[in-house]
């Protein structure tokens, strides 16, 4: 794991998020995107080397939704950027992790992503992420 990717924080109200976090930042989110397949709509903010990934949920099953219902807004996950995904499924498998999913899916800023169960990561939720430009 190379270093942390982003930091995803759970919203209830993404536009007004964005304006909260870019008075934060000093500037706007550099990108919005939807990932149905995750339930998520999401906006990015670059702060020096840092990126943080607002998320809300599209519909009451997205995992958003779950979280914010239990937890209320705020970090949902840390996500870490590795060069060799699949090997590091294998890699963290054997270490005792629970792979949420085997197979890396597609996720936002252009990148395959994989999370591990928190209950295997000391309550924090962790996801994978590989740049898909960099596919071998
Ligand atoms: C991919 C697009 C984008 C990107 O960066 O590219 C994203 O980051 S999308 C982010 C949204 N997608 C996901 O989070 C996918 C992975 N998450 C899941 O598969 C589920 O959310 C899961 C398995 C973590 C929890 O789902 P479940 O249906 O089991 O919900 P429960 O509420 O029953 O939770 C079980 C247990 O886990 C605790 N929990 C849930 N979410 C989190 C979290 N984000 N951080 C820490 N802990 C979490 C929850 O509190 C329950 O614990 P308990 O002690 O039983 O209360
Ligand atoms: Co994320």
């Amino acid at each position: 794991m190379d270093k942390i990717e982003h930091i995803g924080i759970a919203v209830k109200d993404l536009e007004k998020s964005n304006q909260l976090f870019a008075s934060l930042f000093g500037k706007p989110h550099y990108k919005t995107e939807e990932v149905a397949s995750e339930g998520v709509k999401t906006s990015f903010f670059q702060s020096g080397p840092n990126k943080i990934e607002l998320l809300e949920a599209t519909h009451p099953e997205s995992p958003i939704a779950k979280f914010i219902e239990k937890k209320g807004e705020g970090i949902h996950h840390i996500a870490f950027a590795v060069t060799d995904i699949k090997a590091e499924i294998e890699r963290l498998q054997k270490e005792g992790f629970v792979v949420l999913n085997k197979q890396p899916k597609k996720g936002a800023d252009h990148k395959l992503v994989v999370f591990l169960h928190p209950k295997s990561t000391n309550g924090v939720l962790i996801e994978l992420c590989q740049e898909i430009d960099s596919l071998k």
